[in-house]
């Protein structure tokens, strides 16, 4: 059994794992975090991390980057893993995950699907075979009308995944508004949409002279990504310390 604090239990994701766990013989959640204190479940809801008081295997973060540093905290003094979901994240805190992973095992990821995940993949190979022939690379993604950040942490690992690939990295350009040249060789177009209640959507475009490819993923539904998060704490239950992601938790699975 893997004993679960959900962070931002209350939130959309929140409620959406916890009705996975439900249904789960092999985890539980034993408490909630949540700013707004409201008690939804059968589970005991604390308004702070600090004040969980409840024993647990694993936290799972769905909440906001402004909370990452009291989850870190949390974690660090209780020596609890954490899979860390909230996207948003500043290039600072990206470094203090990886200080604070010397001393516990933390798995951080934007997107826990397994289709993203292989996209990176794919990506990795399409960048080494298509840069040398200069197309151009834009990312396209969609997100609900509530969503607050901009572009996607989705879209950035995505992006990341391809500079990983290249000799020399691309920058990236979020908005041609004031650009008045074309586009540079040396970037990555980032464009984000919001609206209604799309769940996710990434496309990446590589533009050439007379050919284009596209690689799209579409989540139709939340529970893609929190059956992954939920897959990720199994994974990270007693382990001592280190840095993850999901595809350490997909490569486990094979
Ligand atoms: N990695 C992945 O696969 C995915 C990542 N995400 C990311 O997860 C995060 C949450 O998404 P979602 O569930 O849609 O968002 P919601 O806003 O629906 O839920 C977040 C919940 O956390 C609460 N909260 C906010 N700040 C804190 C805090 N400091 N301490 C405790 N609780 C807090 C919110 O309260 P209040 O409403 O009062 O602010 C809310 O109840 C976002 O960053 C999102 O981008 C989402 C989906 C997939
Ligand atoms: O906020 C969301 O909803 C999502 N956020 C993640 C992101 O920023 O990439 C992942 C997913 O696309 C849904």
């Amino acid at each position: 059994m893997t004993e679960i604090i959900m962070h931002g239990c209350n939130g959309h994701m929140g409620q959406v794992i916890t009705s996975i766990v439900e249904k789960d013989d092999e985890a539980k959640i034993v408490a909630g975090v949540d700013i707004t204190g409201e008690k939804l479940n059968d589970y005991p809801v604390f308004k702070n991390i600090s004040d969980c008081n409840v024993k647990a295997d694993v936290i799972i973060d769905f909440s906001a980057a402004a909370a990452l540093e009291d989850v870190l905290e949390y974690s660090q003094k209780n020596h609890i893993p954490a899979v860390l979901c909230s996207t948003g994240l500043s290039n600072e805190q990206v470094e203090k995950i990886k200080a604070c992973s010397e001393k516990v095992a933390l798995l951080k990821s934007a997107n826990m699907s397994l289709g993203i995940n292989m996209l990176m993949n794919l990506l990795k190979t399409a960048v080494k075979v298509l840069n040398p022939e200069g197309f151009d690379i834009e990312i396209v993604e969609r997100h609900h009308n509530l969503k607050k950040d901009a572009p996607s942490g989705t879209a950035l690992a995505l992006a990341d995944a391809m500079n990983e690939a290249l000799e020399k990295p691309y920058s990236y350009n979020y908005d041609r508004s004031k650009d008045n040249e074309p586009r540079k060789k040396e970037e990555i177009g980032i464009v984000a949409l919001r609206g209604g209640n799309i769940v996710g959507e990434h496309e990446v475009v590589f533009a050439g002279n007379d050919e284009v490819i596209e690689f799209k993923h579409t989540a139709t539904s939340k529970a893609v990504f929190a059956k992954g998060a939920v897959a990720a704490a199994k994974f990270l239950k007693n382990k001592e310390s280190g840095l993850f992601d999901m595809a350490d938790v997909i490569s486990a699975a094979k």
